[in-house]
Order: C-alpha cells, then sequence, then structure tokens
C-alpha cells in the first residue's frame, strides 16, 4: 500500500504545545476496508491524533514540504467532500451534541452543514430530509426524529450523532471513545450497529483505550504510548498479555469469547 492507496496515512506527525509533544514524530497507514482500533492509555495521544485529521489542530511542516496527513491520498480538501469520504465522531463533538436543543432530525441534518444546529441559511431540501431519516433509520433512531437532543438519554443521543456522521454516506468512521457514559446493554447494542456497518462496507476507526470495545470485525489494532506509536498489527498478536501489559503499564490478563476481548487487571 503506498500513501495515495491508503484510506488514512500520517507521516512523521509532531504536535507541539506547550514544549511537550503531544505527538511524536508518529506514523501509521490504515487501508480503506481495513477496519482498525486505535488503543492506548490515558494520555498517549488518541484525542491529539484525532483533532490532527479532523484539522482542528496541526502538526509541524516537514522541510521538503511533504503532506504529513493525507486521507484518501489527498492532504487537500474540501470540507464537503472529505465528509462524504469519512465521518468523524470526536470527542470534542460528542460533548457539543449531546448539550445542544435541537430537535434530533435537525440535529442529523446540521451534519450537511459542519453546525450543530439548523440555521436560517441552511437551505433543506426533499433529498437531504430523505438522507437525514434513512441514517436515523440505520442506527433504529427513527422514533427519535422529533425529540430535542438534549433530551435523550446518553445511548439515545449517541445513535443520533451516529446518524449525523452517516448522513452524507462515508465511505469510513472515525470514532473517539465512541462508548463512553454507555451502560454495558446500551454499549453492547452500539458495538453491534458498529459490527452491522462494518459488515456493511463502512470501514470503522475505532479510538479507544477499552479493548472491549475492538468488535469482531476489526482485525488490525494499532497502539500509541507517549504520542509515539507503540506498535501495529494483527489484533491476535497484539493483544496479547505482555504486550497490553506493557502498553498499559499494569499487568494485565486477556481473556476471549464470542470475537470480542477483554482485559481483566492481575
Ligand atoms: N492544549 C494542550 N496543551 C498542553 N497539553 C495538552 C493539550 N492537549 C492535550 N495535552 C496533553 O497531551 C497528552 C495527550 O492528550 P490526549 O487527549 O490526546 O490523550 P488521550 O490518549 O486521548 O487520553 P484519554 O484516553 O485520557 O482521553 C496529555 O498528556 C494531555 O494532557
Amino acid at each position: 500500500m503506498t500513501d495515495h492507496d491508503a484510506l488514512l496515512s500520517i507521516d512523521r506527525a509532531t504536535v507541539l504545545r506547550e514544549n511537550r509533544r503531544l505527538l511524536d514524530a508518529l506514523s501509521l497507514a490504515i487501508a480503506p476496508g481495513q477496519h482498525t482500533a486505535i488503543l492506548g492509555p490515558n494520555g498517549s495521544g488518541k484525542s491529539t491524533l484525532v483533532k490532527l485529521i479532523e484539522r482542528r489542530i496541526y502538526p509541524l511542516v516537514h522541510d521538503d514540504g511533504s503532506a504529513v496527513v493525507r486521507i484518501f491520498g489527498r492532504d487537500r480538501w474540501n470540507v464537503t467532500e472529505l465528509r462524504s469520504l469519512l465521518g468523524v465522531v470526536s470527542s470534542d463533538l460528542r460533548r457539543e451534541f449531546e448539550a445542544s436543543n435541537e430537535q434530533a432530525l435537525n440535529a442529523v441534518l446540521s451534519g450537511f452543514f459542519a453546525s450543530m444546529t439548523l440555521g436560517l441559511d441552511h437551505i433543506v431540501d426533499d433529498a437531504m430530509r430523505r438522507q437525514a431519516m434513512d441514517a436515523l433509520v440505520r442506527v433504529g433512531a427513527a422514533h427519535l426524529a422529533e425529540r430535542d437532543v438534549s433530551t435523550l438519554s446518553t445511548g439515545e443521543a449517541r445513535r443520533v450523532l451516529i446518524a449525523r456522521a452517516l448522513v452524507h454516506r462515508p465511505r469510513a468512521l472515525l470514532l473517539d471513545e465512541p462508548c463512553a457514559g454507555l451502560d454495558p446493554g446500551t454499549r453492547r447494542r452500539f458495538l453491534d450497529l458498529l459490527s452491522e456497518l462494518a459488515r456493511e462496507g463502512t470501514t470503522l476507526v475505532l479510538v479507544t483505550h477499552h479493548v472491549e470495545e475492538i468488535v469482531p470485525e476489526i482485525d488490525h489494532v494499532v497502539m500509541l504510548r507517549d504520542g509515539r506509536l507503540f506498535d501495529q498489527g494483527p489484533k491476535e498478536r497484539l493483544l496479547a498479555d505482555s504486550h497490553l501489559s506493557e502498553l498499559f503499564g499494569w499487568p494485565v490478563e486477556v481473556e476471549r469469547g464470542n470475537g470480542f476481548y477483554g482485559a481483566r487487571l492481575r
């Protein structure tokens, strides 16, 4: 795979804040269709990586002017076009969304305009409305269309937020800790939804610190620690006791069952 074929390729990304390296020469590549989990302990740089991809923050430039972040082979994008290829649900977005007073259907429609609410200058046509309803149906949230987002439970709001990311029918989804705040049953239903999306052809890139959230369809794991690439490869090799213990700095025992993994502290 070359940088030009990759869904996402990052070449030696360094992000500095207050003289600290939040990301330190981080390189990684994910192929289209390669469902991937990005795993790392608290503070390892996962959200920084998502912000870098979303262009909320910028890396140091390379002396030779070469691109640091490429998405589907390109480093320059118009935002609408990019969102039709890569739907992003970041932690910043999750927080903004859960505080919004917008009606759920409008919140999904706002995804067309990269805003959180529908404004007077946002022209919505019938095709967009159909796509937004389709996205709500897709995540099992059609019955919530008329509700205010602020009145939804965390699990319901999370489904509507995924519908918002899906409204452009993206080829890939980048999800940063999508299960945060969900109870075990809601989390499992949500993970089943991610599995279905993966099987239907949406490439999943799931950022998490919980191995329990790595759905069976995800085979590839990227491990981050201290803003650097710790390792990457097939999950059978990476999700092993010694490897995970070293990554998290604590002895853990890995369990497997029904295609899922679990990590128990020793
Ligand atoms: N604006 C900033 N200024 C200084 N340090 C920052 C800034 N943003 C993040 N950091 C630091 O960068 C490191 C990586 O943060 P990041 O949020 O990317 O980690 P994470 O892997 O997503 O962690 P978590 O799992 O806890 O969400 C942390 O030590 C954090 O304190």
